[in-house]
């Protein structure tokens, strides 16, 4: 193909947003990652003849099916149920499973496009996907759960394999969830093997992968800092979100020295100016994870916090800042508020949470700041030992694991180095993580011809 027949970058986008109407998240979520990528293969002739980025932002499949479970009062519901294979040029397919009201087709192909960049990155052997359902969890009973769990496995059954397409959990899914969709795998299948990550320790589970996610942005923040000669000691963090991620980020500044002064949900923010210690963010992980309950009830636990009813933790001045929660969570005025108050990394735990406005005013400011599909990468790389383990029928100790995840990311830091380093001393990790993850699959996809 001649230099001339090279789609521009708008010309591109004007594609990805016919071919995808009313899928904002996924278009966003393909321009963050093409507004790199077209500066990176504009001499790479190979990758504009074979259309890889055309081809990564275009799913392998979108599997939709029904899911039908009977309430604790007889009632016949009624819900969708998704599964997206992104890209499976590197491995098998990997990515979370969410239940959650505002799930849908976009949301799950945004995640699952976000997935094949930070699988790649890990630099293991796992491709792209990501499934789920608008099932809403919250005053459910754990028998309806488990109906329901067990009903979306009855047709996703089909559709993965230890060899295929290996989800775990994401928001809404958690060990429990996990499990019920473990048990119903293994009685439809008879097969007991690792086609599900994130399982308890008893029946094939890895240790850290419940911490890894949360402890790896923080690795990943303190990488950054310690780039720039920095640490985490005495800095003041502010976090949102309040489960499995967002609090294993909170427990992790704390060890390494931060003061952790935010966590949130989806009903707003508490700011504790004394900082969330150790004792208190068990005392959140037991309220959320067993007691169910809402974060505003923190400040009845610990008085001299406030609650915030409706509002995001961004204007709170900070150090440093974790995006726990979920997607466009942290908008462009956000973002300058907090380089205004002096922020000076943003690491994101949850996937997507900037949206395109502040992750470029973040670039504009050349503030530290690190893209979920990079910082976030702890919790699928754990995943991926947890595989690894299953397949060899072994399990490794807790002290090896978390060598294993500190090394993984201190690689994934940096291959952000390799392609982000803008030689002023400023690294733009967008530009790193988007360019090494590209790399990877683009090359692999190569190898295999047109298919
Ligand atoms: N679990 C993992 O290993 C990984 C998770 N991630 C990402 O991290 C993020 C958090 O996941 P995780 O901690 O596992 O999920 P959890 O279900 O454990 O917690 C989600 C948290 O985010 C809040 N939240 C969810 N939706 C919204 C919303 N629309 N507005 C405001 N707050 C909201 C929830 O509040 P509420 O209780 O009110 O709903 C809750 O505090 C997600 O983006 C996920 O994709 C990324 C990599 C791996
Ligand atoms: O552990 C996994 O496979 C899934 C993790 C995940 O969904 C994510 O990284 O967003």
């Amino acid at each position: 193909m001649a230099a001339s027949d090279h789609v521009d970058f708008a010309t591109f986008m004007e594609g990805v947003n016919r071919r995808n109407p009313h899928q904002p998240e996924f278009v966003q979520a393909v321009q963050e990652v093409a507004e790199d990528i077209f500066d990176f293969i504009a001499d790479k002739e190979e990758y504009h003849s074979q259309q890889i980025l055309r081809r990564i932002a275009e799913p392998d499949r979108v599997v939709s099916f029904r899911v039908c479970w009977e309430d604790d009062n007889g009632n016949i519901r009624v819900q969708r149920g998704w599964r997206v294979q992104n890209n499976n040029a590197i491995g098998p397919y990997k990515g979370g499973i969410r239940f959650h009201p505002s799930v849908n087709e976009s949301v799950l192909k945004f995640l699952a496009f976000e997935q094949t960049f930070k699988n790649a990155l890990t630099g293991l052997p796992m491709g792209g996907g990501k499934g789920g359902s608008n099932f809403n969890p919250k005053g459910k009973s754990v028998r309806e759960i488990m109906r329901f769990c067990q009903s979306f496995m009855t047709e996703l059954f089909r559709h993965i394999g230890p060899d295929v397409d290996v989800p775990a959990g994401d928001i809404g899914v958690g060990g429990r969830e996990i499990g019920f969709m473990f048990g119903q795998y293994k009685r439809i299948t008879n097969h007991f093997n690792g086609v599900l990550t994130g399982k308890g320790l008893e029946y094939g589970g890895s240790l850290i992968r419940t911490e890894a996610t949360g402890y790896g942005a923080v690795y990943f923040l303190e990488n950054m800092l310690k780039h720039r000669g920095m640490d985490l000691h005495g800095k003041k963090a502010v976090i949102s979100g309040s489960g499995n991620v967002a609090t294993h980020a909170a427990e992790k500044i704390v060890q390494l020295g931060g003061k952790v002064l935010t966590l949130s949900d989806s009903g707003g923010f508490i700011h504790d100016p004394d900082g969330i210690s150790q004792e208190k963010i068990d005392w959140v992980k037991a309220h959320k994870t067993h007691r169910r309950g809402r974060i505003e009830e923190y400040v009845e636990a610990y008085p001299a916090a406030t609650f915030h009813a409706g509002k995001t933790p961004w204007g709170v001045p900070c150090d440093v800042a974790l995006p726990c929660a979920t997607q466009n969570e942290l908008l462009g005025a956000d973002a300058r508020m907090l380089v205004e108050n002096g922020c000076i990394a943003v690491s994101e735990g949850a996937n997507m949470p900037s949206d395109l406005d502040a992750v470029h005013h973040f670039k504009a400011a050349k503030i530290m700041f690190a893209p979920g599909k990079a910082a976030n990468a702890g919790g699928v790389a754990v995943s991926g030992l947890e595989m690894s383990q299953n397949s060899a029928r072994r399990s490794w100790k807790e002290d090896e694991l978390q060598a294993m995840l500190k090394d993984i990311m201190d690689g994934i830091h940096g291959r952000c180095i390799a392609y982000g380093d803008q030689g002023d001393g400023y690294v733009d990790y967008v530009k790193g993580a988007n360019i090494a993850g590209f790399k990877k699959v683009a090359d692999a996809m190569l190898a295999f011809g047109v298919v």
